[in-house]
């Protein structure tokens, strides 16, 4: 109090209570008499005052302190620290989060995130994953970790919290923060930025981690393909990738000399310095590729395969999806990596065509067509069938314009270095543009299996993998060379009669395959029971068949009826017109006859009335009528009036 009163004199004898004690500045025995007259201590009012003084130099010391702190911290992290930030969005997120993963790093640490299966079944979640028209989730998360199952469920899976972790690398100090984006919506996953930090000015030990954070998770995708699908964030991107298990060219059955064609013309496209030779010749370095027919002959299946067998990632696009459109598609274009298949599933499904060049289009086409429809059912039903599916595509709400379409595909800022593969059920369906050589290089015709394909099949689904209860006589006493060799003799020979006995060209790939794989541990019982699988699976053909025959009968007889009704069209619209063109000429007649008759009326006028006009002016001259005219001498006019003759009028007037 002492020091207090010694700074500001008053205060102190204010404190003791005493008004005189506000003597000791300029008007402080007023204020205090006026205290003192309402009640108020004012030795009360001091104290909070000289604590709020002293609260307020305590802040003001603590946030220079706080400066002071950040300002050396970022001194050291300008000049002593190193340190790499990535982003969740970023695909390096997801190999440094697999190697931490892997080397049990943030598992290990005090502080750690827990999360089973993304809750599927979480209403956000689900309205979430349609509206950005994502398939459900499957096991692999957003940071490249999947999550196994055990035989009760999903196991739970330890990553790092959000928060500041060390670990050691190569026996030196790595610092690590996870810090998740602020904004959010709660259906979503947050961006989350996550930083390395290494102390020393170098970064070579942060580029080593992520160098060999990439190179293993590469590694282990090799076993797999990545498969990326577009997010319609804006602007729109792709997936961090999903890796599925790599599939073999082999266990694709289909036309050896389709399969080599493709692969060979795939390969020259993709071996270095093509690029430099299509550039040269003034080409675009793209090549496309469609894959058409019947649904389960393995259109899917081969794009796998080849993928994996060229080791590049696929982006997947859906243009029936509702958030797909023109501009979308071309940003989604634009951000495809140098390498990569592009596979457009179903491209018939989004009811792009020329007429109506856009789904919009389309739509008021169909309905109206939809609403005739109605007044005569039996026309045009199967062309109605598709129709109705391009209908269906465009109501998810896709808004791809084929001139859209084309632009992304090989407009003069589209992408090169891809491989576009498109692939449909309903190849007829497709506009020529989008199909025209430079836009689709190869087509390959999906159909149903043949005896080859029905041999491949069959060995692809019983080939000797370890798994395949033994169905060789003796098996036990042989060696596993022999036992290889006799499993393959005899699967020659099973795989034989299961083709000569199945019907050629009558099933697809997938309808043989889902039979085998019904009978998948013994092809023996696969043969014994082919004949009831055969009879019934025939029956519903021939069932199919009879009423896709009724099918094409009304559709014969609408078209025919159509046909009749056009025909009887054209010949009265040729009626109508012939009688038209009749009654046309006919007027045009009647029109110049009058005319005509009118012209010769009026020369016939114009005749007699000349003819007055010259009688009346010999009547002027002469004087003489025309009676009396007649009677004149011709040549010499004797006599002209009153019985003088020319002569002896001329005498009288000479003299
Ligand atoms: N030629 C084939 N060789 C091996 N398996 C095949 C073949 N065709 C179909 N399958 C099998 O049938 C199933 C469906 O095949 P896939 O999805 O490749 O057919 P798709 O032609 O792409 O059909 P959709 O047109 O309906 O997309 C897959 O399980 C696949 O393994």
């Amino acid at each position: 109090m002492e020091a207090i009163s010694a700074v500001l004199p008053g205060l102190a004898a204010s404190a003791t209570g005493s008004p005189d004690g506000y003597s000791g500045f300029p008007g402080g025995m007023f204020i205090g008499s006026m205290m003192a007259s309402v009640g108020i201590d004012p030795s009360v009012l001091v104290k909070i005052g000289v604590t709020l003084t002293i609260i307020a130099s305590v802040f003001g010391f603590l946030s220079n302190a706080w400066e002071g702190i950040t300002q050396i911290s970022k001194f050291f992290s300008d000049n002593l620290v190193s340190s790499a930030t990535i982003r969740s969005t970023d695909e390096a997120y997801v190999y440094v989060m697999r190697w931490l993963y892997n080397h049990n790093i943030s598992t290990d640490s005090r502080l750690f995130g827990v999360t089973c299966r993304k809750n599927q079944m979480n209403p956000n979640y689900r309205q979430h994953a349609r509206w950005y028209g994502q398939d459900t989730p499957d096991d692999t998360e957003s940071d490249g970790i999947g999550i196994l199952d055990d035989a009760l469920g999903p196991k739970l899976k330890y990553t790092a919290a959000p928060g500041f972790y060390h670990f050691f690398y190569k026996k030196r100090l790595v610092l690590m923060q996870r810090k998740l984006e602020d904004e959010y919506y709660g259906f979503e996953e947050p961006d989350v930025d996550l930083t390395l930090f290494t102390f020393g000015r170098s970064p070579r030990m942060l580029r080593s981690i992520l160098e060999e954070a990439r190179l293993e998770y590469l590694n282990e995708q090799r076993s797999s393909t990545l498969i990326h699908t577009a997010v319609a964030t804006y602007p729109p991107t792709w997936s961090l990738g999903h890796p599925k298990p790599s599939r073999t060219l082999d266990s694709v059955i289909m036309s050896v000399s389709d399969k080599e064609k493709l692969l060979k013309d795939m390969r020259e496209y993709l071996k270095p310095g093509a690029e430099k030779w299509y550039h040269r010749h003034g080409l675009p370095y793209r090549r496309g590729y469609l894959f058409y027919g019947l649904p389960g002959a393995g259109k899917t299946s081969l794009t796998l395969a080849l993928a994996s067998e060229l080791g590049l990632p696929i982006y997947c696009l859906s243009l029936a999806s509702s958030t797909m459109a023109d501009d979308v598609l071309l940003g989604l274009f634009a951000t495809l990596p140098k390498r990569c298949i592009v596979l457009m599933e179903d491209i018939d499904s989004a009811g792009i065509d020329r007429q109506s060049m856009s789904g919009a289009g389309l739509y008021t086409a169909i309905a109206s067509k939809n609403d005739e429809d109605d007044e005569d059912d039996e026309e045009e039903e199967i062309r109605k069938r598709e129709e109705k599916k391009k209908l269906a595509a465009f109501k998810q709400g896709s808004t791809v314009s084929l001139s859209g379409l084309l632009n992304a595909v090989d407009g003069i800022s589209s992408h090169e270095g891809r491989i576009l593969i498109m692939t449909t059920n309903y190849r007829e369906l497709l506009d020529k543009a989008l199909i025209r050589p430079g836009r689709v290089d190869m087509e390959i015709k999906f159909g149903n299996a043949d005896i080859e394909i029905l041999e491949g099949l069959f060995k692809a689904v019983y080939s000797d993998d370890g798994d395949l209860p033994d169905f060789i006589r003796g098996a036990e006493k042989m060696t596993k060379e022999e036992r290889k060799q006799k499993h393959e003799e005899k699967l020659e020979i099973l795989a034989h009669e299961f083709g000569s006995r199945v019907p050629s060209d009558k099933f697809t790939p997938a309808e043989v395959q889902g039979y085998l794989l019904s009978h998948k541990s013994d092809p023996e019982d696969a043969l014994d029971c082919l004949d009831d699988w055969l009879k019934s699976k025939l029956n519903e053909l021939d069932l199919l068949q009879e009423s896709e025959k009724k099918a094409k009968e009304r559709l014969d007889r609408a078209t025919e009826k159509k046909v009749k009704e056009l025909q009887k069209k054209k010949r009265d619209r040729i009626k109508g017109e012939r009688k038209e063109k009749e009654e046309e000429e006919k007027e045009q007649k009647e029109k110049e006859e009058k005319e005509k008759k009118e012209k010769e009326e009026k020369e016939e006028k114009e005749k007699k009335e000349k003819e007055e006009k010259e009688k009346e002016k010999e009547k002027k001259e002469n004087g003489v009528s025309s009676g009396e005219k007649g009677k004149m001498v011709d040549g010499v006019g004797e006599k002209l009036t009153n019985g003088i003759t020319e002569k002896e009028k001329d005498s009288v007037s000479g003299a």
